[in-house]
């Protein structure tokens, strides 16, 4: 060990057994050896056995300072550490001074108004259910005045108020009254404030302790004798609240400290503050006294409660939040906003067991036809419903004219008027679109969404598909039990081939299941005239569609690449929102030269020539230059592009979705 630390050690060692100081000086010096021995061995300055050795030693002397009962030697006598606080100082080890001090105390408001308050005869300056001081055991009412004036007596007591709950409640509560965390000082003063109906001078209380020093004049505790019970109630958690420490929590284990301490240091090694390391003060302090411990100061017990009361009502608050604007939102005429998302009509599972506690008029009545649904399931469902996502006008699809005429005649009109589109003019239930890829098929079901004003349920065949035999067909019938509550309903499946493939011999059961619920269903909707349910299908594999299905889904439209007039509209579109020059001739050019592009193609190709300008940039303007220097987008940023964007359709895939159309498609 150095030179200093020696030094140090047989100082510390010369004045504890000199044997002038007191039990807090013996026992803080202990704990500096401990920890001098601590930062020794985490800088290797000792060896791990004689550290073990050293620290086992020093352990179980300062353990035996902190379980002594006697008050001469020893500090297991918690109504002198709390009292401390009264007399500037926590314990001797700590250098915190509060402003509070023995002679201030009665000046303070809180405590003037106390004395006041007492003088009257039960009037409480706080709510009884507020006050929540428990100290002592038994109750008895003594003198107020001299409780008021003189302070608390030797023997503090709970008083249980005529209001009050009959049963005392649990000892060590000191402090959960005060309504903020607040340390030292200030939360005794308002202990304080609160304390007055509940402390009385018990005039029988058991003699103070021979010694101790008494909190204005008196020890608050009762004697060696209730030793125990004083432990457990301040030292663990109320007299965090007086002392602010959790010290002295884990001394009412003494073996648990014991073994702390006695354990092989290896296994404490790493609980060591390595060298240079400046612990907090209170963590060093429990980690001296056993951070493994679940101790917890009232204090931070209170911080706890407060959360898990504030994250509890939050819960409700959200619940109650949650059915206020399903009431608002569930339904055809919802508004939709552009970034909300759809909230479930039902409480979570987990909230069930509070649904007493909601106000029942928040709550979104269940519907009748979903009562044997579980609740889950619902809310999976319902959190499909689309609800999001930027609007999609019918001009924002370029070309695909008869498709979107055809879609207005089957979905708008009928919705606006389904008195007349009655009968044989009665819409169809089932529209699939397909079409090679990046044509607009899932741009059709986002319009649908925002134009229709039905309520629009966007499903992923994920899902429905579930990995829990008889989920999916749950899910299934669930999906267009639901739809039906909330008509006019849209059910949008996008890539519906993977629901709806064709059922082969090495399918898996499960979901030839899914797939047979899913035309059961559909056939119902189909089959019964009063539901204004409407499945919308994608696809770009409409081979590989169900014939049943297919028959099902009864308006097949083909969703095709874009022509010419759509290319050019695509172009004109994506280009209005950037600064370009692109003159008519060149549009032309563009546009000649994009056949057999998608949208998604095009769209592709506006996005590499709105590069175009930023790649002319040099590397060492690029900068600094502001965004107006940036020159427009010009054609030959378009001719650039054109080298590196292709068609991704292949014209062999385009041969055949023009062959599945002449044969099952519905378009002229
Ligand atoms: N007709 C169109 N008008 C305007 N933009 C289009 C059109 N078709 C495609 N696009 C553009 O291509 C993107 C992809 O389109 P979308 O996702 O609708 O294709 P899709 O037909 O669903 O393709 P897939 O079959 O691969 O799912 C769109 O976001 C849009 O930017
Ligand atoms: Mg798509």
């Amino acid at each position: 060990m150095s030179r200093a630390h020696l030094d140090e050690w047989q100082r510390r060692s010369f004045d504890i057994s000199s044997g002038s100081c007191t039990p807090e000086q013996t026992a803080d010096a202990y704990r500096a050896h401990v920890l001098s021995i601590q930062y020794a061995w985490a800088s290797a300055e000792l060896s791990p056995a004689g550290a073990a050795s050293l620290l086992r030693t020093y352990s179980e002397w300062y353990t035996a300072v902190l379980d002594s009962d006697d008050p001469l030697t020893g500090l297991n006598n918690y109504a002198e550490s709390a009292l401390h606080l009264a007399r500037n100082q926590k314990n001797h080890s700590d250098k915190w001074e509060s402003s509070l001090t023995f002679e201030n105390v009665f000046n303070l408001p809180c405590v003037q108004r106390m004395m006041q308050a007492r003088s009257k005869e039960g009037s409480l300056l706080v709510d009884p259910a507020d006050v929540n001081i428990t100290v002592g055991g038994e109750v008895s009412r003594g003198d107020e005045k001299g409780s008021a004036v003189s302070g608390p007596p030797p023997g503090l007591k709970r008083e249980p108020l005529a209001h009050g709950p009959a049963a005392p409640p649990p000892r060590a509560e000191l402090g959960r009254g005060v309504s903020n965390p607040l340390s030292g000082a200030v939360e005794w003063a308002r202990a304080l404030e609160v304390a007055p109906p509940r402390m009385s001078l018990a005039q029988n209380a058991p003699k103070a302790p021979t010694g101790s020093t008494p909190m204005f004049g008196h020890n608050i505790f009762s004697s060696t004798g209730n030793a125990s019970v004083s432990q457990s109630s301040v030292g663990c958690t109320s007299g965090s609240n007086v002392h602010n420490q959790p010290v002295f929590c884990s001394s009412t284990n003494p073996s648990k400290r014991k073994n702390f301490y006695s354990s092989g240091t290896e296994s404490n090694r790493s609980s060591f503050p390595s060298q240079g390391e400046q612990e907090p003060r209170e963590r060093g302090r429990r980690g001296e006294e056993g951070v493994s411990t679940n101790f917890r100061s009232a204090q931070e017990q209170f911080i706890v409660d407060q959360q898990k009361k504030h994250s509890h009502q939050g819960q409700r608050g959200s619940a109650a939040n949650v059915a206020a604007i399903t009431k608002k939102c569930l339904g055809a005429n919802r508004s939709r906003g552009v970034a909300s998302k759809f909230v479930p009509p039902m409480p979570r599972q987990e909230e069930e067991g509070n649904s007493k506690e909601y106000a029942p008029q928040d709550m979104q009545p269940v519907d009748e036809r979903l009562k044997n649904f579980e609740p889950k399931i619902i809310e999976l469902i319902m959190g499909e419903i689309m609800d999001h996502g930027p609007p999609v006008a019918w001009d924002d699809i370029a070309g695909l004219e008869f498709a979107k005429a055809t879609i207005k005649e089957i979905v708008v009109w009928p919705m606006l008027r389904p008195d007349i589109f009655t009968g044989l003019r009665g819409p169809p239930k089932g529209i699939l679109l397909f079409g090679p890829p990046g044509t607009g098929k899932t741009l059709i079901g986002k319009c649908i969404a925002c134009q229709s004003g039905a309520t629009f349920f966007s499903i992923s065949a994920s899902s429905l598909t579930s990995k829990w035999v008889g989920e999916g067909e749950k899910m299934v019938r669930a999906l267009f039990a639901i739809a039906r509550c909330h008509q006019p309903a849209v059910i949008f499946i996008d890539e519906i081939d993977s629901l709806l493939s064709q059922r082969t011999d090495g399918e898996h059961d499960s979901s030839r299941r899914i797939k047979t619920e899913f035309l059961v269903q559909l056939d119902g909707a189909a089959t019964s005239a009063e539901d204004r349910i409407l499945v919308v299908g994608a696809t770009n594999r409409p081979q590989e569609i169900d014939e049943a299905a297919r028959r099902r889904l009864a308006k097949r439209l083909y969703i095709p690449l874009p022509e010419a007039e759509a290319r050019r509209q695509i172009v004109t579109n994506l280009m209005s929102h950037e600064k370009s020059q692109l003159g008519a001739d060149e549009m032309e050019k563009v546009v000649q030269s994009t056949e057999g592009f998608s949208g998604a193609d095009m769209t592709q190709l506006c996005c590499e020539a709105a590069l175009g300008p930023i790649r002319s940039i040099s590397l060492s303007d690029i900068a600094t230059i502001s965004a107006e220097q940036v020159r427009p987008i010009l054609y030959s940023d378009f001719q650039e592009a054109l080298k590196t964007v292709r068609p991704s359709v292949s014209s062999k895939d385009l041969e055949s979705y023009e062959e599945w159309n002449k044969t099952f498609g519905c378009g002229r």
